[in-house]
């Protein structure tokens, strides 16, 4: 299947094109998505922090506007990323994604790192760069292990208290320097909820950009030790038999098809597919 979305690096100089804007309040939206008219969106009152040419949508160029603040645009509200990815439209969720991560990311390094100095965008690649320096700033991605602890019929899930409320999910957890990502993996579930596990298998990995996330989904399965709650980071955590688990969470999540994947193996159904 050809990709309706492609990210690319374009010049902001170029006229034309779509263009999504972002403020700390999420994006702009009204009744036709959040995809504008790029030389409209610009005549309107928008306090712009950076422009970034992030991609082509079915061949047309697409443009960034980084915003300092939300601002009233008639007929139009804001909304996070988050309501975008729960909706029907995942081209559109991977376009704001994506956007989500550049906004982010140019937000936090128009300054170096190092000396303090402002930096600029590199033309025709995403970098920002430090001339005194001779410093590059690529975006930020941070590597980040869930998975998904079985034993037999029932499989380990956890609360944080920041979850919906009844909503378990999958144990997961950012990779530290000096990790692998299966020593991240070990670490992680040790912290979170002191069970030793074994035989870990990879099973796939998903953009997750809140704010920038890599996850990469495994299986594990369990090898030893009870239960005992990370204070302050897991409210509870439980093994469910799969056929009575829990509210989980959101379909299009890397935790559910983790999920889903084991139950169906386990009940012999057809295995549901990643969502990218
Ligand atoms: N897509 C999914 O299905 C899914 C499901 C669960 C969690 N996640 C994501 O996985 C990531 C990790 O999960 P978690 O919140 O349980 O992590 P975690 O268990 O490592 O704990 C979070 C803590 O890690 C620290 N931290 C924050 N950002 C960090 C970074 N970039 N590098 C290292 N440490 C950092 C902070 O102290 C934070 O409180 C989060 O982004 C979360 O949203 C995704
Ligand atoms: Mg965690
Ligand atoms: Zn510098």
């Amino acid at each position: 299947m050809i990709s309706r979305w492609t990210t690319a690096v374009l010049d902001t100089d170029q006229p034309g094109g779509w263009a999504v804007a972002r403020s700390p309040e999420g994006f702009l939206f009204d009744d036709n998505g959040a995809l504008f008219p790029r030389e409209w969106l610009k005549r309107q009152d928008l306090s712009v922090l950076t422009e970034h040419g992030i991609g082509h949508l079915d061949g047309e160029p697409v443009y960034l506007l980084e915003l300092r603040s939300a601002s009233d645009v008639p007929g139009c509200g804001w909304k996070g990323l988050r309501a975008f990815m729960l909706e029907g439209d995942h081209t559109l969720y991977k376009v704001l994604g994506y956007a989500a991560q550049i906004g982010t990311w140019a937000r936090e390094h128009r300054f170096c790192g190092n000396c303090g100095q402002a930096m600029t965008q590199v033309p025709g690649e995403r970098a920002m760069y430090c001339q005194p320096c001779d410093l590059r700033s690529y975006p930020r991605i941070s590597p980040s292990m869930i998975v998904l602890v079985t034993r037999g019929d029932e499989i380990l899930l956890a609360r944080s208290p920041r979850f919906v409320t009844g909503v378990y999910s999958t144990l997961a957890g950012f990779a530290e320097p000096g990790e692998s990502a299966e020593d991240c993996l070990i670490r992680e579930v040790r912290e979170e909820v002191r069970i030793e596990v074994k035989n870990i298998q990879y099973l796939g990995s998903q953009c997750w950009p809140f704010p920038h996330s890599m996850m990469l989904g495994f299986h594990a399965e369990y090898a030893g030790g009870e239960i005992v709650c990370q204070e302050d980071e897991i409210e509870d955590a439980q093994w469910f038999n799969v056929h009575a688990l829990p509210p989980l969470p959101a379909s299009r999540s890397i935790a559910r098809y983790l999920i889903d994947v084991y139950v169906a193996r386990r009940l012999g159904h057809a295995e549901p597919v990643l969502p990218g």
